[in-house]
């Protein structure tokens, strides 16, 4: 049998003989598997059970206090020439990398069990699906893994088959917070991370390799992997419109994806089909559509904020079989976080529960669950060939200046309104929380590559015979001036979904304004909501002043980029600019003759 996987034989020796495992354990991903590894975790402490009347196959997982969340200042692209990362990421040449991450692997496995974990990311059957094998020391790795991806003997059968497959190596190493790296080598299809225990920093079929790894690869292969959820609105007609969306971390994704119709939607007959809440795998079909796969067979989402009244699915969801990570617990041991009635005796880190030392639950506590525990969970998620995709949203917290919704006239205005995406930053990363920074396509800390490159990818979709997706942007973050949400989100986002369906089914006239289409005045359904027309007319206001800064502001980021950025995104930001400069010179003219 000289298979295809004398390939990965071969690598997994050359990885105990760096390392110094003293067992080795393939795993093939059984039922049986899982509950031993939940067992010995109970045994060492790396998992504590929880209330198991209420809570029926949960268990709560706390990090070091110094490990919550993915560390971006520490994660490289390692391509032979800096260039080729961009300056949207950090890059160290690969021999470098190599040097330093192998020396903190040396030895670094001894008296430990070394998993070796293969995964599929996508339908196991799809040709859009990719494989990958993990190799890791962390035992929580494994239980994440397999709620995560399609996870053992499945996996490995394919890749036996494939011969290809993207290889990880990860270590929870010492935790010292200074030698940590989580380091890609696209051009070898291989991550190494060293050093941290959590999420996407050791999860690695997730950000490493679905968005990472794979962003690499679906440029030169003709597709694309976005940082987004999807999610089929099915009308009261019985069709279902796929929404492929782009927030930032802890922006909404999660909770777009599980939206639960408010009342009067739900009495007309609106449903809502849940396929992915965090990466988006698509690639053109032979009709020109965009169609598009979860690679992920799970969640792992955030649980602050995350109640009966935003997210009840996720709720649901979460009700059994879920590992929690740093959340707080209550007396009667039930895991619980800001947004949950009842109250914390403990916290995140095991403290008696003190409000003088912050919240309860880590701000990026998170829970980990199969997708097929959602509630809304949809059968075409497995569909090997993938959903058709009718819109993609782009969108971020923007307190000010971003209206709720926002259509782009074109595919290249939409490319550029992703380009030029903002957010105020959040607890899913270390560093300052509340700060506004570009996030073209929700893919900063992700894209495997130089942005420039990237963008002209998303440009050559634009092509004769391809039917792309209407493209829009959205806001559900505007604050008035008392600092409140001027808009009431979550369920209620259905509302604009609602009218990106009728722009689509051309049923919605629309308004055009120089930085797009906006809804006009009663074509957003507000019944039932307690809305004012003010409010609504602020949601959906274009500041003509505010907007040209804005727009010089997003000239100056496209030239960051160099000469990889393609010159369409050029003119059309110059488009827009001279739009807004016409409509603000003929609102003067106005102003003045009247
Ligand atoms: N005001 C408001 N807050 C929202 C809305 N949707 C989500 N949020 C809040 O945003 C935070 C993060 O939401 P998620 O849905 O978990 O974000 P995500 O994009 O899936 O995050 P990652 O898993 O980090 O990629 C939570 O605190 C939510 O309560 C909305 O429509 N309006
Ligand atoms: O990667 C992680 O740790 C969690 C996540 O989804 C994100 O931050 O976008
Ligand atoms: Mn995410």
């Amino acid at each position: 049998m000289a298979s295809k996987l004398e390939a990965l034989e071969r690598w997994v020796d050359e990885v105990a003989k760096l390392t110094r495992p003293s067992h080795i354990h393939w795993c093939d991903g059984s039922d049986d598997e899982y509950q031993a590894l939940v067992q010995q975790m109970l045994q060492t402490g790396d998992l504590i059970e929880l209330n198991q009347q209420t809570h029926p196959g949960c268990y709560l997982h706390r990090s070091n206090h110094a490990d919550v969340a993915r560390v971006e200042h520490l994660t490289f692209v390692c391509t032979q020439t800096e260039e080729d990362a961009g300056p949207n990421n950090h890059w160290m040449a690969p021999n470098e990398a190599h040097g330093k991450i192998d020396a903190l692997f040396d030895g670094c496995m001894q008296g430990r069990t070394m998993y070796v974990i293969p995964y599929c990311m996508g339908p196991i059957d799809s040709p859009l699906a990719r494989c990958g094998v993990e190799i890791t020391d962390s035992p929580y790795v494994v239980a994440n893994m397999r709620t995560m991806t399609r996870m053992g003997a499945a996996a490995q059968t394919r890749i036996e088959r494939e011969g290809g497959f993207v290889k990880g190596l990860h270590s929870t190493g010492e935790l010292d917070p200074e030698r940590r790296f989580i380091m890609h080598f696209p051009e070898e299809l291989s991550i190494k991370s060293y050093g941290s225990g959590y999420g996407g920093n050791a999860l690695l079929g997730k950000k490493c390799h679905a968005l990472r790894i794979a962003s690499w690869q679906a440029r030169s292969e003709g597709w694309l992997a976005e940082h987004m959820l999807i999610v089929g609105i099915e009308n009261p007609q019985g069709e279902t419109h796929y929404v492929a969306a782009a927030f930032p971390s802890a922006c909404g994704k999660t909770n777009l994806a599980m939206l639960i119709p408010p009342e009067g939607y739900r009495q007309d007959g609106w449903k809502v089909w849940t396929i992915g809440d965090d990466i988006c795998w698509m690639r053109p079909g032979s009709d020109g559509r965009l169609y598009a796969i979860n690679p992920e067979a799970g969640f792992f989402g955030v649980a602050p904020g995350t109640s009966a009244a935003t997210n009840a699915n996720a709720l649901a969801s979460v009700s059994r079989d879920t590992i929690f990570t740093n959340v707080a617990v209550t007396a009667d041991n039930q895991p619980w976080w800001e947004g949950l009635p009842g109250t914390p005796v403990t916290d995140w880190r095991g403290r008696p529960y003190d409000p003088a030392n912050g919240p309860a639950a880590h701000p990026n506590s998170r829970f980990t669950v199969s997708a097929k525990q959602c509630p809304t969970w949809s059968p075409k998620a497995e569909d090997a060939q993938g959903v058709p995709i009718s819109a993609i949203v782009f969108g971020g917290r923007r307190p000010s200046l971003v209206p709720l919704v926002l259509e782009a006239r074109d595919w290249t205005h939409g490319v550029l309104l992703g380009a030029a995406m903002g957010s105020e930053t959040t607890a899913a990363a270390t560093g300052e929380v509340g700060v506004l920074r570009r996030d073209s396509m929700a893919m900063k800390p992700f894209c495997g590559y130089h942005y420039g490159d990237y963008f002209a990818h998303w440009q050559s979709f634009d092509q004769a015979g391809a039917h792309l997706p209407k493209i829009f942007h959205v806001n559900w973050f505007r604050k008035g001036r008392d600092g409140k949400f001027l808009w009431p989100g979550f369920g209620d986002n259905l509302r604009v979904l609602e009218w990106m369906i009728a722009r689509i089914k051309g049923d919605a006239a629309g308004m055009e304004t120089p930085i797009g289409i906006v809804p006009a005045p009663n074509e957003l359904r507000t019944t039932g909501l307690n809305l004012d027309a003010a409010t609504l007319g602020e949601l959906l206001d274009v500041d003509h002043a505010g907007w040209q800064t804005e727009l010089a502001a997003i000239g100056d980021y496209l030239h960051s980029f160099g000469k990889r950025l393609p010159k369409s995104l050029h003119v059309e930001q110059q488009r827009v600019a001279s739009a807004l400069a016409q409509a603000a010179t003929a609102s003067r003219q106005v102003a003045a003759t009247s």
